[in-house]
């Protein structure tokens, strides 16, 4: 076997399951994974994914790129923009445009819904589909060249409220229960790259090969680890906490929950980055004040989590049973392993209900 011999992919080729696109060398790529030999989504859903992927590329070089540094900074404060939104960064708004074009492009998107717009985008009224994007999640982040990443969560379009009015069938089109996701992704852009994405069949996550341009097949069939041994969350906020999510933190940080093992704090504050490491290697991640988005990042994540063998919740319920009422609606979120969620959740109280406006 050549180059990709060592790879996980290539030793799980002919295993049950595993689809005929993987080569001889054992690479398969990801536009030939979700194609006609692979996992046979849509045809439509395989151009759509073509022009996301690029869209995505496009982020990795600018994010990368020295020419960047201005584009890092702030344009305007957090009252532009209202109090549903973050003050956003020139980079959040060219990766939002860059999304906006590829989705534009594909012919296959009827509307658009982003953090970064305050109402969804109406595309096309003949696209199948619709998609719900965080174009550059933590991008706080970026000047000191840490892991960001873009979020995205694709629906089908509702044809029965076709002839209600562009505004109205964009809003209920933008703001469908998570348990309609049809596919859902993010993109690490870290020291790898990596398109981590779900179709309905199980967690898949390709790396890119900067040589080829090609997001490569290297982790089929992710499965999230029953238990880990890391919680990941921004602890400066303990006094701000519930006494249930302290009592647990105090519990496993000593060894005395009900895996018997100290656990380590991990949190690198950029959502995608924090929950691909839980996807690897186990645990919670979590922010467990109302901030992050249910339609932007909630929903897409925990489809995501879910079909990796996790659990997504606001601390409460299943984030997948959740209805949005708004389309930037904020919340509580707990990613993770299935006993250690199970774990956390029975400590009832962890939802911090104070949320005072931190600085950084
Ligand atoms: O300040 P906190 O509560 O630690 O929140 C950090 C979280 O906010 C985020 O930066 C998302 O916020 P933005 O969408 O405004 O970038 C996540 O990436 C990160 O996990």
């Amino acid at each position: 076997m050549a180059s990709l011999s060592g790879f996980r992919v290539g030793s799980q080729k002919g295993s049950a399951g595993s689809p005929s696109s993987i080569g001889d060398d054992g690479s398969c790529t990801l536009m030939e994974y979700v194609g006609k030999r692979g996992l046979n989504v849509e045809d439509d859903l395989v151009v759509l994914l073509h022009h996301i992927q690029y869209a995505c590329k496009r982020i990795a070089a600018l994010v990368a790129s020295p020419f960047n540094q201005s584009l890092g900074k702030h344009v305007g404060s957090s009252s532009d923009v209202g109090s549903d939104r973050d003050a956003p960064k020139p980079l959040d708004i060219v990766s939002n445009e860059i999304i906006l074009s590829s989705l534009q492009k594909s012919g296959k998107v009827a509307v658009m819904a982003s953090e970064e717009n305050d109402a969804p985008i109406w595309i096309s009224d003949d696209g199948p589909y619709v998609v719900v994007t965080d174009p550059l999640d933590g991008s706080r982040n970026i000047d000191a060249s840490i892991p960001t990443g873009t979020i995205f969560g694709i629906y089908k379009r509702f044809d029965e409220i076709d002839n209600l009015p562009t505004e109205e069938k964009a809003m209920i089109n933008s703001l469908q229960s998570g348990r309609r996701l049809v596919a859902a992704g993010y993109v690490l852009y870290s020291s790898a790259t990596i398109l981590c994405a779900t179709f309905g069949s199980g967690t898949h996550a390709f790396t890119l090969d900067h040589s080829t341009g090609d997001f490569i097949l290297t982790h089929p069939n992710i499965k999230v680890p029953p238990r880990g041994q890391i919680y990941s969350v921004n602890d400066a906020r303990y006094f701000d906490w519930p006494e249930g999510l302290r009592r647990y933190i105090d519990t496993v940080r000593q060894g005395k929950g009900i895996y018997p093992k100290k656990y380590s704090a991990r949190y690198i504050c950029s959502l995608v980055a924090d929950l691909h490491r839980t996807l690897m290697y186990g645990g919670v991640a979590m922010n467990p004040r109302n901030h992050l988005r249910l339609v932007y990042e909630a929903n897409p994540l925990s489809f995501i989590v879910e079909q990796a063998g996790g659990r997504g919740s606001d601390g409460k319920n299943r984030i997948l049973a959740l209805q949005p009422a708004q389309l930037h609606q904020r919340l509580p979120l707990f990613l993770g392993s299935l006993e250690d969620m199970e774990e956390l959740e029975s400590y009832g109280d962890i939802q911090q209900k104070v949320n005072p406006g931190y600085e950084v």
